[in-house]
C-alpha cells in the first residue's frame, strides 16, 4: 500500500495565483489586516465519499450502446452477465483505450488536490488483497498522492468497473458493474474527519444501490454530521436517471442538507422541470444556497445568494435571458441564504474558455472539473479566513474567496483543461504562466 499522504506544507495554492493583482496581497488595500504570523494547524481539506471504481474507456458506435441496453450520455448499472459480455466484446475488438481511476467524487477530489496542491480525503472501499495490475492497483496508481486514502474501508472482492463508452461525437456513456463499491459501512465515516473539513462532497450516485448495500446509509450519516458541524455539503447530481426516479425526494434532500449543488442542464431539467439552464439554476435556489449548472457548449451558469449589504455590480455587459440582466450583481461573493439579512439572488454565466478546445475527443469529467475549481475557491476562503481573520474579505461568512464571476471563469477554465487533457483526472494543474484569465480569454 502507499505511504500515508500527509501534506508536508502548511500552505495552499490559491486559485488566483496566476494573476496575483486580483487576489493578493489584500493587506495593501486594507490596513486593518493583521495576518497571523503562523496560521494554526494545517490548510483546510475537502472530504468526499465515492464508489471506488475504475473507468474502462472504449470507443464504440451507437449500435454497440443499443446492443447492451445503455443510454447515450448517461450512467446505468449493468448486471454481472452484461458486464462480462461487454468486457469480452471490447477485448475481442481491441477497443480498450485506457483503464484509469474514476468515480465522479473521486475525480473531483483528485482534481481539487492537483489544482490546490493540497490534501483531500476520500472515503469509500478498497480491496483488501491487491494484486499488481488489478483494478484496485490501477486505482491507487492513478490517484494523486495528495488524496488521502488512509480512511478507506478494506473489503473482500473487487472495486467497481465503469465501462466508459466514447462515441464518435465525443459524448460518453457509462455502464457500471458495482463489485463491492457500495459496501461502505457507517463505521468508516469518521466524525472528526467530517467535522474538520472545508466541505463534504457527495454524489447522487451514492443512493443507487441494491438490496443490502450500505452506501446510502453511510452517506446519510456523513451529511447529518456535516450539517450539525456547519460543514458545507456539496452534491453533484451525476446522471439524470437517478434524479428522475424521484425528483421530489431530491428536492427535499437538497433543502435539508445541501449547500452547493452541481448539475448539468439535463440533470437540472429533471430536478426542477426547467429546460433552460439559467431557469433551472434559479429554481434550484429554492433548495440550495449555491448552484453550478454546466451546459456543455453553452458554458456554465452559477446562481446563489449574497446579502444586499455586500452586493457588487458587474462591469461586464448585462446579459439577456429568462431573467433579464441576470448577471448584474455577479461581482458579489456567495453566501448561505440563512447568513443573509436581506438575501439577494445573484446569477452569472460564462461561455466556454477560448470558445472550447479545437477538437474534443471526449467530454468525460468536464463537469467534475468545473466543480473541483469551485471547491478549491471555497477551501482557499477557509484558509484565508484562518490565516488573515481580520481581513475585509471576512466581514461576512462568505462561502468562497472569489466572486460569482471569477468562480465561473475558474470553473470553465478547469473544464477546458479536462477536455484538452482528454481525461477526467488532470495529470497537471493549470499553466503557471497563464498570468491572466481574462486576457487569455479575450486575446484568442
Ligand atoms: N462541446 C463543448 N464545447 C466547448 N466547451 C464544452 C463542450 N462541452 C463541455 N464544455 C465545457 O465543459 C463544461 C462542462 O461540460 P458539461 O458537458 O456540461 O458537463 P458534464 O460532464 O457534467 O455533462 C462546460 O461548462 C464547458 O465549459
Ligand atoms: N461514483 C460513480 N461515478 C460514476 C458513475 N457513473 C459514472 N461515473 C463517473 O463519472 C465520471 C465522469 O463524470 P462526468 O462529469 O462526465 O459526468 C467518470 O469518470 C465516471 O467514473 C457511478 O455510478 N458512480
Amino acid at each position: 500500500m502507499r505511504a500515508p499522504s500527509l501534506n508536508p506544507v502548511s500552505q495552499m495554492k490559491f486559485p488566483g495565483q496566476r494573476k496575483s493583482k486580483h487576489y493578493f496581497p489584500v493587506d495593501r488595500r486594507d490596513p486593518m489586516i493583521q495576518p497571523l504570523a503562523s496560521p494554526e494547524g494545517q490548510p483546510p481539506y475537502v472530504v468526499g465519499i465515492d464508489q471506488t471504481l475504475v473507468d474502462i474507456e472504449a470507443h464504440v458506435d451507437d449500435a454497440f450502446l443499443a446492443r447492451y441496453g445503455l443510454s447515450k450520455g448517461h450512467s446505468l448499472l449493468v448486471s454481472d452477465d452484461t458486464a462480462e459480455a461487454i468486457y469480452q466484446a471490447i477485448l475481442a475488438g481491441q477497443l480498450v483505450e485506457s483503464e484509469f481511476a474514476g468515480g465522479t467524487v473521486a475525480n473531483t477530489l483528485h482534481n481539487y488536490s492537483v489544482l490546490s496542491d493540497s490534501r483531500s480525503i476520500l472515503l469509500g472501499v478498497m480491496s483488501e488483497q491487491i494484486g499488481v495490475g488489478s483494478y484496485a492497483y490501477r486505482y491507487l496508481c492513478s490517484t494523486s498522492s495528495r488524496v488521502d486514502l488512509n480512511h478507506l474501508q478494506p473489503v473482500q472482492g473487487p472495486i467497481g468497473r465503469c465501462f466508459t463508452f466514447v462515441t464518435q461525437d465525443g459524448d460518453r456513456s457509462f455502464g457500471i458493474s458495482p463489485g463491492a463499491m457500495n459496501r461502505l459501512s457507517h463505521q468508516y465515516i469518521p466524525e472528526s474527519v467530517i467535522n474538520g473539513a472545508a466541505a463534504l462532497v457527495i454524489s447522487a450516485y451514492l443512493v443507487r444501490g441494491e438490496e443490502g448495500d450500505t452506501m446510502k446509509a453511510s452517506a446519510m450519516k456523513a451529511v447529518s454530521l456535516a450539517k450539525a458541524a456547519g460543514v458545507p455539503v456539496v452534491l453533484t447530481l451525476g446522471t439524470r436517471h437517478v434524479i428522475e426516479a424521484d425528483p421530489a425526494w431530491w428536492q427535499a434532500f437538497i433543502a435539508e442538507y445541501v449547500t452547493v449543488l452541481a448539475m448539468n442542464e439535463e440533470e437540472g431539467a429533471v430536478l426542477t422541470g426547467q429546460q433552460d439552464p439559467l431557469a433551472a439554476a434559479a429554481k434550484a435556489l429554492e433548495w440550495a444556497d449555491l448552484v453550478l449548472c454546466t451546459a456543455g457548449p453553452l458554458g456554465l451558469f452559477m446562481a446563489g445568494y449574497t446579502d444586499e449589504a455586500f452586493k457588487r455590480e458587474t462591469s461586464h455587459p448585462l446579459l439577456p435571458g429568462c431573467i433579464p440582466e441576470f448577471n448584474r450583481f455577479e461581482f458579489s461573493r456567495p453566501m448561505r441564504r440563512t447568513d443573509c439579512q436581506a438575501p439577494l439572488a445573484v446569477f452569472s454565466h460564462i461561455s466556454p474558455y477560448m470558445g472550447g478546445p479545437h477538437k474534443i475527443k471526449n467530454t468525460n469529467g468536464a463537469g467534475d472539473g468545473a466543480l473541483s475549481a469551485v471547491l478549491h475557491d471555497m477551501a482557499a476562503n477557509c484558509f484565508h479566513r484562518t490565516s488573515v481573520p481580520n481581513s475585509a474579505k471576512h466581514v461576512a461568512p462568505f462561502l468562497s474567496y472569489s466572486s460569482f464571476a471569477q468562480l465561473c471563469k475558474y470553473a470553465n477554465r478547469v473544464s477546458y483543461e479536462v477536455l484538452c487533457q482528454s481525461s477526467p483526472r488532470l495529470s497537471r494543474g493549470l499553466p503557471e504562466r497563464e498570468d491572466s484569465l481574462e486576457e487569455a480569454y479575450w486575446e484568442r
